[in-house]
């Protein structure tokens, strides 16, 4: 897709991936809406895009992506400000394997949800022009890991998922692809809070001592490493059914080649 002219949204915009995407998009001429159910970091993130690119290309809500009116308020909000929505970015998304229901509310059901209403509003039966909508998994999502069960079961959904739709014929008519982003380690705040044991991130995974020599043996990408797969799957003619794979030391590798089973 040409991104330049295209209205995006973004979940979990605040920090980390979501705001590198969003920056990345806006520099290549999109307007993007990210939002965050953090509001002073959505906040100071919108004042330094809006510098950067200009306030009436950027627009921060405060949502969280669990509640669904919220959810359905940030597409309403979107559309009325940017009047179409052509990327969908479903990246929010948290690590907490004692809280793993509130793990599987955000990663899993918010992204679906967030699908859902974005293969609704890119339908041009409703007004839409198509789109790609990008669902961003791990390498979580294509190995299991002991040490964090609950999230690998959740980017293992968000694949099943995205992959499974990407195949239906009647969204492929509409002009609507659908991908996923599978980054391995990455230096945001999910990592690098664990790495620095901020108060209360490390009982977010279990077995640290496991996790530490695993991410030093895969070591950790940067966040502008999994910035260039993302723009890279949005640019391209045909991402649909796409996985993007990448990790520090073998960088960007589409996975099951062969999309169909058919
Ligand atoms: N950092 C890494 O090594 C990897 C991260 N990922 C995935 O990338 C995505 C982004 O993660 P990072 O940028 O690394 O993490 P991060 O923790 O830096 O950023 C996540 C953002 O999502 C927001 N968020 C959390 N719950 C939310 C909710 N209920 N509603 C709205 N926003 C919410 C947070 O406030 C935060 O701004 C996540 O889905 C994560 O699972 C995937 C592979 C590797
Ligand atoms: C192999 C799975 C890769 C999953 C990558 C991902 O999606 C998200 C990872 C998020 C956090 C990583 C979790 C733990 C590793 C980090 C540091 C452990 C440090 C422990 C210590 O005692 O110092």
């Amino acid at each position: 897709m040409k991104v330049l002219g295209k209205v995006a949204v973004i979940t979990g915009g605040a920090r980390g991936f979501g705001k590198a995407f969003s920056e990345a998009l806006l520099k290549r001429g999109a307007k993007v809406c990210f939002a965050d159910i953090d509001v002073s970091g959505g906040q100071q993130s919108q004042r330094e895009l809006a510098a950067k690119f200009g306030e009436t290309s950027v627009h921060f809500v405060k949502c969280d992506v669990a509640k669904e009116e919220e959810f359905r308020d940030l597409f309403r909000e979107c559309l009325s400000k940017f009047k179409k929505i052509n990327i969908m970015v479903n990246n929010a998304g948290i690590l907490d394997e004692a809280g793993w229901e509130k793990c599987i509310d955000v990663n899993m059901t918010a992204m679906m949800r967030g699908t859902y209403l974005a293969l609704e509003k890119m339908n041009p039966e409703n007004g839409g022009e198509g789109g790609t909508i990008i669902n961003v998994s791990s390498f979580a999502g294509l190995y299991p890991a002991h040490f964090l069960p609950a999230y690998v079961a959740t980017k293992h959904g968000i694949l099943g998922f995205t992959r499974s739709l990407a195949m239906d014929p009647l969204y492929q008519s509409q002009g609507i692809q659908l991908a996923t982003l599978c980054p391995a380690f990455a230096s945001t705040n999910m990592v690098t809070d664990i790495i620095q044991g901020e108060a209360g991130s490390r009982q977010k995974i279990l077995y640290p001592d496991v996790a530490i020599k695993i991410t030093e043996n895969m070591g950790i990408c940067s966040v502008a490493d999994i910035t260039d797969g993302f723009i890279e799957l949005v640019e391209k003619e045909n991402c649909n059914g796409d996985v993007l794979l990448i990790d520090k030391k073998n960088g960007k590798q589409y996975q099951f080649v062969n999309k169909t089973t058919s």
